[in-house]
């Protein structure tokens, strides 16, 4: 197939106080998140100057990828698009068409399946169709979290990080990873209906143990971060900072926590790890590092030049995992019939 553009579609962020709460407003509408918890939220922006780092980090991997296609002789525009803050993607859907854009690829700053990471991102590639006349076709590309290149790169961080460790503590600092956790409810739904479930909480562990491995680590923890929603509602655990009470109960002397669900330094890995989870790991006495995160490595940008080039070209997909990989659609269709269906929230009618 042939494409005039490809859309880096990401989740957005505030870029001044002022659109913290409009942001959050936008994240979390019809989505049943409590008032109280979006309050805290609005305090951990505001802790940063109501600037979320996303969107310049996502400039940058656009800005890797573009030097990236110019080497390898690749004619393709990049645009930036966001589900929750401007750019909005339905704005630049309507500049591709109207700069003549009319088939475009489509890379998601999320590496997974489930509905937050693949399905909502199919979501918004066809609201934003359907707000736009003659709006481009839009095909997404898979998901990528096994993807060797990302594996090297997030293994490399973990090595990097021990290093930062004083030496005493390096032998038997415990490796954690970390991913955003979701509903219990919305995990069990993940992938198609037939596939059992589960597919992002398999898929984070996966890429924990190849990562692990890559690093020449044996023993490690894959545990969860930034839970939003009602108390009442169950979402995955232990979350990070409870877990390293068990990490210090254990008698490591330090902890490195790779935010391995995370593309890029987003505000969750900020404020939940380097601000949190390092305060608490001083708390308990342990060492705290976290690994850096594959948005920035050069690496990263050939992964998206790859994933174009498998649409492109029909190049193989590089993989190390053997867990399923969906994400492929054109225009929003889904993976797969009902793929990923999202839970029913209390109290509001099915959508
Ligand atoms: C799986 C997953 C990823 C990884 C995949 C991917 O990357 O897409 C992710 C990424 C991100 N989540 C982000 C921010 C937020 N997520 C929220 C809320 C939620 N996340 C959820 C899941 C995920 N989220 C869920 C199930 C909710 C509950 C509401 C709902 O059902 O949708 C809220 C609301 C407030 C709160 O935290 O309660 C905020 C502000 C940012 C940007 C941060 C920045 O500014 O740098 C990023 C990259
Ligand atoms: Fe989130």
């Amino acid at each position: 197939m042939t494409y005039d553009a490809l859309l880096l579609l990401s989740f957005g962020g505030p870029e001044r106080p002022a659109d913290v709460r409009p942001f959050l407003e936008n994240v979390t509408r019809g989505r049943g998140v409590p008032p109280e918890r979006l309050d805290e939220v609005v305090e951990h922006y505001l802790h940063f100057g109501g600037v979320s780092p996303i969107n310049r980090l996502n400039r940058d991997i656009i800005t890797a990828v573009e030097a990236e296609f110019a080497s390898a002789g690749t004619d393709l525009p990049v645009y930036f698009g966001n589900r929750n803050w401007h750019p909005m993607v339905e704005d630049t859907v309507a500049r591709m068409r109207d700069d003549g854009v009319r088939s475009a690829l489509v890379f998601p700053t999320s590496a997974w399946g489930g509905y937050s990471g693949c399905r909502q991102y199919h979501e918004d590639v066809a609201r934003a169709r359907a707000a736009v006349d003659g709006a481009p076709e839009l095909t997404k590309v898979r998901q990528y979290y096994d993807h060797p290149l990302l594996v090297a790169a997030v293994a490399e961080a973990i090595v990097a990080a021990r290093q930062q460790l004083p030496e005493a503590q390096r032998a038997d600092a415990r490796l954690v990873f970390t991913a955003h956790s979701v509903p219990v409810a919305a995990d069990a739904s993940a992938g198609p209906p037939s596939g059992g479930g589960r597919l992002y909480s398999r898929q984070v562990a996966e890429a924990a143990r190849l990562s692990a491995a890559a690093a020449g680590v044996d023993e490690y923890d894959v545990v969860w971060q930034s839970r939003s929603g009602p108390p009442q509602v169950p979402w995955l655990e232990p979350d990070i900072c409870d877990h390293l009470d068990a990490v210090a109960a254990s008698g490591a002397t330090a902890v490195i926590v790779c935010p391995v669900g995370f593309v890029s330094d987003h505000l969750e890995v900020i404020w939940d790890l380097d601000t949190e989870a390092r305060d608490r790991s001083a708390e308990l006495g342990l060492g705290f590092v976290r690994a850096g995160t594959p948005g920035t490595d050069r690496r990263f940008a050939r992964l998206i030049a790859e994933l174009v080039a498998e649409q492109t070209e029909g190049a193989p997909a590089r993989r190390l995992g053997v867990e399923p990989l969906y994400g492929v659609g054109t225009n929003g269709a889904l993976c797969a019939i009902d793929c990923c269906a999202p839970p029913r929230r209390p109290g509001r009618p099915p959508r």
